[in-house]
């Protein structure tokens, strides 16, 4: 799985496909691009082509007499997975209704291989009833997953819904495309993830906290989305998360707001994942005023903060999938055996083993590596990878 094939439609936006092409080029991605008439008149198939290393493929080459096999079967042989994006309206009109009047969309029906497609237009167009119908109607195909248009300024100073998803959205979708082939597994399923690490107030400016920065428990959420699910994400770390309205935000600041949160919220779902470093231990004293250094106390009086994920636990009910994170430090063995203990200890289905003493896993990093320790006995040790690979790993393991 390393050929993304990516068809490009008339619309501003595709100005900023530029920068997908040449990521995935640099990671060492086969890229190979279509363009429509209309997508030439914005950018140049010759940028395309440089930045992709590979030819551009236009309707000229569609209609020309010296290829061998048709051209758009030869492309949908190759791809492994076909970004459409941008998608204008029109392209949109014709692929809801299987059209093929030049290469772009004679190749989408030549292919088997899963879609994703990032609709980008002017909000008026993108309400029209024709337009939102288009759309809902490929929603429901099973070969094409969206990206959805985000809200924000749009080419014509107008500010509504129709901008296409940022490159950095589209490129982790195609990250998680590419290792899972675009399954959609979590299709109708409900996910709880909690991220981040709680703040544990003495008074409104001095806190005890710990140096998790929620990457690892948004990178599940997204690949939860990436495969279908609905995901209700509850995180102290305000990131903006456009996954549109699979995914629903709550943002809490302390591990009593976030108990709250995950009561609430864990009848709802299928499998709960808990990757937030939750406090073990907070002030006794809690101030609502700012105290004056001469009010500190130097010996804090310190209490235990209720384990939320054992709450749930005795909560669960017997469909539901519960998986902790264990955040140790230590050897590999050092490692399993306190993960082992909490797993049994708390009652979980599952519990992810993450060592936090390395420079390439754990807090803040981007790449991270686990031990997958299931109630049943099996386990899984996961290579060093991007939290969004070890994200799947993980749901690969528990399904
Ligand atoms: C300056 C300009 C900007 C455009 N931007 C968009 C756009 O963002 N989204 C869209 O759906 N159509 C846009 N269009 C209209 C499409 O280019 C037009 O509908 C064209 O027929 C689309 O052809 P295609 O779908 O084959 O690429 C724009 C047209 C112009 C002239
Ligand atoms: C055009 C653009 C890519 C600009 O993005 P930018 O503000 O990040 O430069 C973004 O606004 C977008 O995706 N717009 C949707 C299409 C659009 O504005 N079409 C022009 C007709 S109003
Ligand atoms: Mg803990």
């Amino acid at each position: 799985m390393n050929h993304v094939l990516i068809g490009i439609s008339g619309g501003i936006a595709a100005y900023k496909v530029c920068e997908v092409v040449s990521s995935l080029a640099k990671r060492g991605v086969e890229v190979r691009v279509i363009m429509t008439r209309s997508a030439a008149e914005f950018v140049t198939p010759l940028t395309f082509a440089t930045l992709s290393r590979q030819p551009t493929y236009t309707d000229a080459d569609f209609w020309q007499p010296t290829n061998g096999r048709p051209l758009h079967i030869e492309l949908a042989e190759w791809a492994d997975v076909f970004l459409l994006a941008p998608v204008t309206a029109n392209t949109l009109a014709k692929l809801a209704y299987g059209m093929a009047d030049n290469l772009l969309t004679n190749t989408v029906l030549a292919s088997n291989c899963p879609i994703l497609f990032a609709p980008a237009m002017n909000t008026t167009m993108w309400l029209q009833p024709t337009v939102q119908e288009n759309w809902h109607k490929l929603l429901k195909d099973y070969r094409y997953t969206a990206i959805a248009p985000t809200d924000g300024i749009l080419a014509c100073d107008a500010v509504g819904t129709g901008r296409m998803a940022e490159p950095e959205i589209i490129l982790e979708y195609l990250e998680s495309f590419l290792f899972t082939q675009g399954k959609q597994d979590l299709k109708g399923k409900h996910i709880l993830v909690n991220a981040g690490g709680t703040r544990e107030f003495i008074d409104p400016v001095r806190f005890i906290g710990n140096p998790s920065t929620g990457k690892q428990g948004i990178a599940i959420a997204k690949a939860a989305i990436h495969r279908g699910a609905k995901v209700t994400l509850i995180t102290t770390s305000s990131s903006s998360l456009p996954m549109g309205e699979m995914l629903g935000v709550r943002e809490v600041r302390t591990s009593a707001e976030m108990h709250q949160a995950m009561i609430e919220e864990f009848p709802n779902a299928d499998i709960t994942i808990a990757a937030a470093a939750v406090g073990d231990v907070r002030s006794k004293l809690q101030s609502d005023r700012k105290l004056p250094k001469s009010e500190l106390p130097l010996n804090l009086e310190l209490e235990y903060i209720p384990d939320i994920i054992a709450d749930l636990a005795t909560r669960k009910r017997p469909e539901q999938i519960l998986v902790g994170f264990a955040a140790q430090t230590g050897t590999e063995a050092e490692v399993c055996a306190a993960a082992q203990e909490k797993l049994e200890r708390k009652g979980l289905d599952a519990i992810a083993a993450n060592a936090v003493n390395t420079s390439l896993t754990g807090f803040g990093t981007d790449t991270n590596q686990a031990i997958f320790i299931h109630k049943e006995g099996h386990e899984e040790t996961t290579p060093l990878c991007s939290k969004l690979e070890l994200a799947h790993r993980l749901f690969d393991f528990l399904i």
